[in-house]
């Protein structure tokens, strides 16, 4: 496990103590620290098309469409005959979240979902497999028949991105293939709101028993929201999934307005905390807030410029650490917020992923502080049951730059970790 980010005075962080067993690949519940991801598993067909391709298929921009096998195909060969495919990608919105945890964390993770039990080279599974860190471990995945889902990724020319996807057997995850002590060991479960709209398919049932089994054991839920029309569509379900299981939820600020009816960030954390514990809104190029509860008894108040917008002098207290509700005696809402790292790249081709890059951050952050309450249960760090390691205002910092490293990497998986040194970080960002 790596320290969570980059910053000026680090707290002991026991990140060399010997392992007492030889290293495995396989996540071992009782010895490591780990997340776990329920995903449909999807490769992404990266091609640049152009707006009036887009409305030649009456694909609405910007969001994740489901669309029928015979469209995906028309769709599929006119970018290849016009030669407008780049890239063959792993990608699902948690597969990419798990992906980009190992590599920060340089640690374990593991995978649930579905995988082609034969794998040609050159197919969507084949793709998959070689763009996923080694560090996912993929041994609960179930095996099926047919393909992964597909999900041609279009990226129009001001660098937004449309999905068109194919789900071939990407639903078909059964209950049998969620392993209860997997989910009972680990640091965090995370999920999307996806497969709420894979309506009648084995993996909804899948995904109710992998958020029974996550809260009967007291881990964490984590649930991105995906896409707007995702929520709109299914509203009532995915309020009734969050009141019911979910402890931190991440969505950008058009899924935001669509679960709450709030178009201000601020004002749908406030709503949204109303039946969960902690919230991750991004908002582009607006940068990103995060917005939670802590205890009356241990709240730290900011030594940054207070901000007052639609609610006065909102991150007065973002020095403080994340805590669920239930386990504060006075509860209190935080909210912190940042402007994009650097003001964001010169130049983004293409955002894809940037939001999920985000949530990987504040991943990393809880589970680092699960291993070092682990390794180091008396510390004052642990005095209460915080839900994170660091503050609201220091997961904001990490979690904006994990972001750009994404978009200056321009794929919604990081080839590589943030930089161990960097000058830029320490004397022009984190001293301002
Ligand atoms: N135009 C931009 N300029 C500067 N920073 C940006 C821009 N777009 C995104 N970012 C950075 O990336 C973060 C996440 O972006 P965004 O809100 O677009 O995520 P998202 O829509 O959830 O993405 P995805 O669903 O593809 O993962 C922002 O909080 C910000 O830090
Ligand atoms: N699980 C899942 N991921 C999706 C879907 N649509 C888009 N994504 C993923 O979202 C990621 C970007 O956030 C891409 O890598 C896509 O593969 C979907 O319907 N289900």
């Amino acid at each position: 496990m790596k320290f969570p980010g980059l910053r000026k005075i680090k707290h002991y962080f026991p990140v060399s103590q010997p392992k007492p067993q030889l290293p495995s690949l396989d996540v071992r519940p009782a010895l490591d620290t780990y997340i776990v991801g329920l995903d449909q598993t999807i490769v992404d067909v990266v091609a640049s098309v152009s707006d009036e391709f887009l409305a030649k298929y009456d694909i609405p921009k910007g969001l994740s469409n489901l669309v029928e096998h015979d469209k995906a195909n028309r769709i599929y060969h006119e970018l290849v005959v016009n030669n407008a495919i780049s890239d063959h990608f792993a990608g699902g919105t948690i597969g990419n979240t798990i992906h980009n945890y190992s590599v920060l964390a340089d640690d374990k993770s593991v995978l649930l979902g579905v995988m082609s039990a034969n794998i040609a080279l050159g197919s969507p599974a084949y793709h998959y497999v070689c763009h996923t860190s080694s560090k996912v471990d993929m041994n609960h995945l179930q095996g099926v028949a047919g393909d992964i889902g597909r999900g041609i990724t279009m990226i129009t020319p001001d660098g937004e991105r449309t999905f068109v996807i194919d789900p071939s057997d990407m639903d078909q995850l059964a209950p049998d293939y969620i392993p209860t002590p997997i989910i009972a060991g680990a640091a965090a479960f995370v999920v999307s709101a996806y497969p709420l709209r894979a309506t009648g398919q084995p993996i909804q049932q899948a995904m109710l028993k992998a958020l029974a089994d996550a809260k009967a054991h007291q881990v964490p839920v984590v649930m991105s929201l995906g896409t707007r029309h995702l929520v709109e569509e299914n509203r009532a379900q995915i309020l009734q999934t969050i009141h019911d299981y979910v402890n931190v939820l991440a969505m950008n600020e058009q899924e935001a307005e669509a679960l709450t009816g709030f178009r201000d960030p601020l004002l749908a954390a406030e709503a949204a905390l109303e039946i969960t514990d902690m919230v991750l809104i991004t908002a582009g190029a607006e940068g990103l807030y995060l917005c939670g509860y802590t205890d009356e008894r241990t709240k730290r108040e900011s030594s940054n410029p207070i901000k007052s917008a639609s609610l006065a002098d909102f991150n007065r207290f973002e020095f403080s650490r994340p805590m669920l509700r239930r386990h504060c005696q006075q509860p209190l809402k935080v909210y912190s917020h940042i402007d994009p790292y650097l003001g964001g790249p010169e130049r983004i081709k293409n955002t894809n992923g940037a939001g999920d890059g985000a949530l990987s951050a504040i991943l990393h952050d809880m589970a680092a502080n699960s291993y070092h309450k682990q390794v180091q249960p008396l510390s004052s760090k642990h005095e209460l049951p915080y839900l994170a390691y660091s503050s609201f205002a220091q997961l904001c910092k990490y979690a904006n730059r994990v972001s750009y490293e994404i978009l200056v990497q321009n794929a919604p998986r990081l080839s590589k970790g943030l930089p161990e040194r960097e000058d830029s970080l320490e004397e022009a960002y984190w001293e301002r």
